[in-house]
């Protein structure tokens, strides 16, 4: 007869076991870094609504921006599992700080390294793998979030060059941005969309900041307005057109976000499980309660579920074998279940709950813009519908 294992509450499928150990090396880093130095400050910079830019440089300092990209142009040249493994320990902070971090690596550095041309890459690579550039994503614009396609932003030729009228909303760290990577619906390519590299200071561009966010307090978001900016053909992504181009990108942070939501769940579970070992009601601990003890259960099977499955995700997509709805099932999944866990985590939590200092509504509100940005929860299950059936509803 087999043997029996021994049973690992934080680790129930040895997920630490499957991991090389250059895998386990960047996560014990990144882990390091994100308790030591984000930590203390994520509470402050909630509640402040503030970004410290500074987060960028240091995350560049210890490789942690572009981990996929190839080291010739200031990545790491690390495979997708690491890039998961280092969203899930910033998440476990922040979802916030992971939404810096993989719209510079994935929205940002992968359109740029994929689709760009060999100046393009030399010059912006390996600044925004050191941070001391910061980049934003242009796709989302006020009318149209979900339906990409229908957006209204035109890139016109004029001569040497390209004349881009339109506005972009919801956009991650586009207030302090040199960087910008926008999509257009280019005339001189037959109106399909194209990408564009614009950088801070250009004339007509402008990016003013969203107040007033109740949730990723801790991450700047703002709009891109570009009024007329006029840029040479050097500014032009030439390798890619149509949404597979953005697309691509989204796939990549998608696919980093079922790693990282689970990483603000583990967050919320392992509170969850010392706040009721700690406190008593009733002549007896929180955690001596059935009902209690059925939500940490509901809690630690999600996350050992969704793990491994981000963990499998992961050696495919560094295999070549990743189908974009898989991405589907796992960003949708692990967001989903993330949100449950944090809304129980705070309700288990009592009053303290709601305290900044114990972190887990924290959690929960920021999880419901992870719910909603890189395809909400039901635009997934439209996708997935639609590869199940052969039909699309959407
Ligand atoms: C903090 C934050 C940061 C963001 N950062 C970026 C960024 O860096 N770059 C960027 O480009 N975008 C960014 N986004 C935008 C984000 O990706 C969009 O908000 C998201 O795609 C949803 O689009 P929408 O807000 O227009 O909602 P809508 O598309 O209007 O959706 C509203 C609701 O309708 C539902 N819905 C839509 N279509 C259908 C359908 N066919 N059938 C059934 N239900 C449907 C949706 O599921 C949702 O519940 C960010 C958003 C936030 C909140």
């Amino acid at each position: 007869m087999a043997e029996m294992g021994r049973f690992d509450w934080a680790d129930p499928f040895g997920l630490d076991a499957q991991l090389t150990d250059e895998e386990r090396m960047v996560r014990d880093a990144a882990r390091d870094y994100a308790q030591g130095e984000l930590l203390p400050r994520v509470t402050r910079a909630y509640l402040d609504e503030h970004f410290d830019r500074e987060i960028m440089s240091e995350m560049g300092a210890l490789g942690l921006l572009g981990a996929t990209i190839p080291e010739e142009y200031g990545g790491a040249g690390l495979g997708y599992v690491s890039y998961g493994l280092v969203a899930r320990e910033v998440e476990r902070v922040d979802s916030g700080y992971r939404s810096a971090m993989s719209v510079q690596s994935s929205l940002v550095m992968h359109p740029i390294n994929a689709y760009g041309t060999e100046e393009q890459k030399r010059k912006y690579l390996p600044k925004l793998a050191t941070g001391e550039w910061i980049g934003c994503f242009g796709l989302t614009e006020p009318d149209a979030g979900s339906d990409p396609g229908g957006m209204r932003t035109r890139a016109q030729k004029i001569d040497g060059g390209y004349r881009l009228t339109g506005s972009k909303m919801w956009i991650t760290n586009s207030p302090i941005a040199d960087v910008f990577v926008v999509w257009a619906k280019s005339e001189a390519h037959g109106g399909g969309i194209k990408g564009f590299v614009l950088e801070k200071g250009m004339k007509g561009l402008s990016a003013p900041k969203i107040e007033g966010k109740l949730s990723l307090r801790a991450s700047i978001t703002g709009e891109i307005v570009m009024d007329g900016v006029e840029v040479g053909e050097d500014a032009l992504l030439p390798e890619v057109q149509g949404l597979k181009g953005p697309f691509g990108c989204l796939n990549r942070a998608r696919y980093g976000i079922a790693w990282g939501s689970m990483g603000a769940a583990e967050a919320c579970f392992h509170a969850a499980r010392q706040y009721t070992l700690d406190r008593a009601q009733f002549g007896k601990p929180l955690a001596a309660n059935q009902l209690v003890q059925l939500k940490l259960a509901n809690m630690e099977t999600e996350i050992a579920l969704g793990l491994q499955a981000a963990l499998r995700a992961g050696r495919m997509f560094d295999e070549g074998t990743l189908a974009p709805e898989a991405i589907s099932i796992i960003k949708r999944n692990n967001c989903g279940k993330a949100l449950d866990i944090a809304r129980i985590a705070r309700d288990m939590h009592g009053g303290n709950g709601i305290s900044a200092e114990f972190h887990v509504l924290r959690h929960a509100i920021n999880l419901e813009t992870v719910n909603t940005y890189e395809g909400t929860h039901d635009v997934h299950g439209l996708i997935l519908g639609r590869a199940i059936t052969g039909i699309a509803a959407f």
